[in-house]
């Protein structure tokens, strides 16, 4: 404090005020890592606020720095009390950061009144950095109100300093002293108005509305037809996990103007962060009301629920590619020649004996009782279903019980996994024999809804395809993938999804060995 008191706006050195004035003159320069500054409030449980803005800027390569206008006392359910430290207070803060350090972006958040507005206002007129982001901060997410409403006045006075403003439909009406839009239409012709009457730049915010997007559109007013507008629409998260999403992108506007000085770049690139953001904030578990956004969601590999369903993305095309199968396709129309799932069945009899040992390797391996569990009664359902197939379908049809190709060699890719791999890495090998029968499942069951028709050929082996408990089992599995990969080192999930995917393609060889390999076509040509 008493060295705040020291250093007032004469003691700045003549190198710097040289250094910031040169570099205002030059107009800006785009820097690797900028210099920002963040002045707003605080948020004691780091959704919102300077908290928020920090993590925000180090998530887009920026160097945060950060002057308190405001103590919250709040959380993601809501604001308990504000305190305000002195206006002479505020002024040495930003002080202390101008007279030392070259600003190269600011981001305005929560002011409070209009003393602090106006404190801000005469030191944005003195230092002029070259990137001003204000996010006119009024009411929490929480609905608990930021800014006095006599401060709304003075806030409108802070428009002409700044180059991006980033207001919510709400405050969008409050800058503009208009009703609050109701639709995306009557938003964009008043952030227009906006950034006409202020010569600024809008960022207008649909997160307010309600439909399938949440649209977002940078306005400008000044420049050229076809450059006035940029819309992105990105896909509306459902989460309740919103607190602090204005704070974290105008703190990100900020941050990315100044390492590409670029405006409808850098909204391109935040809004594709901020929706994964979104997307992985449940991943956090901060707070029991509206939860903050994950800052760094792109820097850690998803965990929990993500791997499976990134998994299941990246295997699509074998999925399409098993449904295209003339094996699957025939089976469904009843066409399928006998001798072919003759020799599909007595290759899944003898591919269920080598998973059943398989699974009691996971089972051997399991880090929980429940899971040790889970893969044991697996392990005995395959040996259980090989003896059925024996007794039922195999009985008097004279196949052969050897391995075929396709067979042998996906129970050797699971046994060595099984022999040499992790625990994960096992997991993810056995899935795709659940989740991919699962899904095959699904889908005749749905080509033949009230069930396959009396006489098809296969109508009873279709029934036992569209059982339930399997699907059940097969989300269960799923699920101790997710928890194995979360467990996994990044290098260790690397190999997860190569297993997985490498019984993805088995899943389907497997399904098209009888058109290869069948005695009828072996023999017969
Ligand atoms: N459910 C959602 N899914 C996707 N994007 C969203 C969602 N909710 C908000 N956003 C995005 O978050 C940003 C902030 O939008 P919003 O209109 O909610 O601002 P705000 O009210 O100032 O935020 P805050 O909740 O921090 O007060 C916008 O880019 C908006 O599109
Ligand atoms: C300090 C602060 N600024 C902004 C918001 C808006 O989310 C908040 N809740 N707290």
């Amino acid at each position: 404090m008493q060295q705040a008191q020291q250093l007032g706006p004469e003691t700045v050195s003549p190198d710097r005020a040289g250094e910031q004035a040169a570099e205002r003159a030059a107009g800006s320069v785009a820097r690797a890592v900028p210099r920002v500054l963040s002045i707003a409030g605080t948020d004691p449980t780091g959704g919102a606020g300077i908290q928020a803005d920090l993590k925000s800027i180090a998530a887009h390569g920026g160097y945060g720095m950060a002057v308190v206008t405001a103590l919250v006392a709040q959380n993601t359910c809501g604001v308990r009390s504000v305190h305000t430290p002195p206006a002479d207070f505020l002024r040495e803060q930003l002080q202390a950061v101008s007279d030392d350090v070259v600003i190269d972006a600011v981001k305005i958040g929560m002011l409070g009144d209009a003393v602090v507005v106006q404190v801000v206002k005469e030191w944005l007129e003195q230092v002029r950095p070259p990137v001003v982001v204000l996010d006119p901060v009024m009411v929490a997410t929480s609905n608990d109100r930021l800014l006095r409403p006599e401060a709304e006045d003075a806030l409108r006075g802070l428009l002409p300093l700044v180059h991006l403003v980033t207001p919510n439909l709400p405050e969008l009406a409050v800058l503009l002293d208009a009703p609050v839009a109701a639709d995306w239409a009557q938003a964009l012709a008043q952030g227009r108005e906006l950034s006409r009457r202020y010569g600024l730049k809008v960022l207008v915010k649909g997160g307010h509305l309600q439909g399938a997007d949440s649209p977002d559109a940078l306005v400008d007013a000044a420049a050229g037809p076809g450059q006035d507008l940029l819309e992105l629409f990105s896909h509306r998260v459902d989460t309740a996990n919103t607190h602090g999403t204005g704070c974290s992108l105008s703190a990100a506007m900020a941050t990315v103007q100044a390492r590409t000085l670029d405006w409808p770049e850098s909204l391109r690139r935040v809004k594709h962060w901020l929706t994964g953001a979104l997307e992985r904030s449940d991943e956090l578990e901060v707070g029991r009301g509206h939860g903050p956004i994950h800052h760094f969601h792109h820097l850690q590999p998803a965990s929990g629920q993500a791997f499976s369903s990134r998994l299941w993305g990246l295997t699509a095309g074998v999925r399409e590619a098993i449904m295209a199968l003339p094996f699957i396709q025939e089976l469904s129309a009843g066409t399928l020649d006998e001798d072919d799932f003759g020799y599909y069945l007595a290759q899944d009899a003898r591919y269920l004996n080598g998973y059943s040992r398989v699974l009691a390797r996971a089972s051997a391996l399991a880090p929980t009782e429940a899971e040790q569990l889970f893969w044991a009664k697996g392990a005995h359902q395959c040996l259980e279903v090989e003896a059925e197939l024996h007794r039922s379908w195999l009985s008097g049809r004279g196949v052969s019980g050897e391995f075929g190709p396709v067979t042998k060699q996906y129970v050797d890719h699971l046994q060595a996994i099984a022999g040499g791999g992790s625990y994960g890495e096992l997991v993810a090998a056995v899935i795709p024999c659940y989740w991919l029968y699962a899904h095959v499942g699904e889908q005749l069951s749905a080509q033949h809804s009230g069930g396959p028709a009396d006489g098809h050929p296969y109508g009873a082996w279709l029934r036992t395809y569209a059982d339930e408990a399997f699907a059940e089992a097969s989300r269960q599995a799923v699920a101790i993938m997710d928890a194995a990969a979360a467990a996994e080192s990044e290098a260790g999930r690397l190999r997860m999804r190569t297993a997985f995917e490498q019984s993805c393609r088995y899943e389907l060889d497997f399904f098209d060995a009888p058109r290869v390999y069948a005695r009828s076509r072996v023999q017969g040509g």
